[in-house]
């Protein structure tokens, strides 16, 4: 499928690092170093902005390497781009680290993951179908 794609970043198109990938990586753009503290959190601008068909979303999503060496993940979790939405896609990082991490202009900081998703109507009632699990949850079933 192929997806409008506007870069104003000074990097190449994010893309699938192996053929079966789901998500492209995402690069920050960015003129100097971001440079995050224990518990701080930046808005990185990547330069990109696209044109999702109508029932697509794409979701930004944290690299899991970058969690588990650095405890960099991304703070909104998975970020949903809209698919009418034409602003710079923007990954909003967040370090759960006790060190300061500094990443630099051009690194992949989060992946993009694009996804077909419904759009529904509501049909209000005044009550839902039974269920074996009913109202249980968080943790009902047990450890
Ligand atoms: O990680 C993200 C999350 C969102 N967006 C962009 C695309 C999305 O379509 C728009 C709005 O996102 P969201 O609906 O999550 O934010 P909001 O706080 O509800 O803002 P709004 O009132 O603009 O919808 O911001 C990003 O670039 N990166
Ligand atoms: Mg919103």
């Amino acid at each position: 499928m192929d997806v409008r794609i506007v870069n104003h970043s000074k990097h190449p198109l994010p893309s699938y690092q192996t053929i079966e990938s789901a998500g492209m990586d995402l690069r920050a753009n960015t003129d100097e170093d971001i440079t995050l503290n224990p518990m701080e959190r930046k808005l990185i601008g990547t330069g990109l902005h696209i044109e999702l068909p109508v029932g697509f979303e794409a979701q930004i999503r944290p690299r899991s390497g970058l969690a588990y060496k650095f405890g960099i993940t991304v703070l909104n979790s998975p970020g949903t781009v809209d698919s009418d939405y034409r602003g710079e896609l923007k990954v909003l990082l967040v370090n759960l680290s006790e060190q300061t991490v500094t990443l630099k202009d051009g690194e992949r900081i989060a992946q993009l993951v694009v996804a077909r998703h419904e759009k529904i109507t509501w049909m209000e009632a005044d009550s839902l179908t039974d269920t074996e699990r009913g109202q249980g949850g968080y943790g009902s079933t047990g450890r």
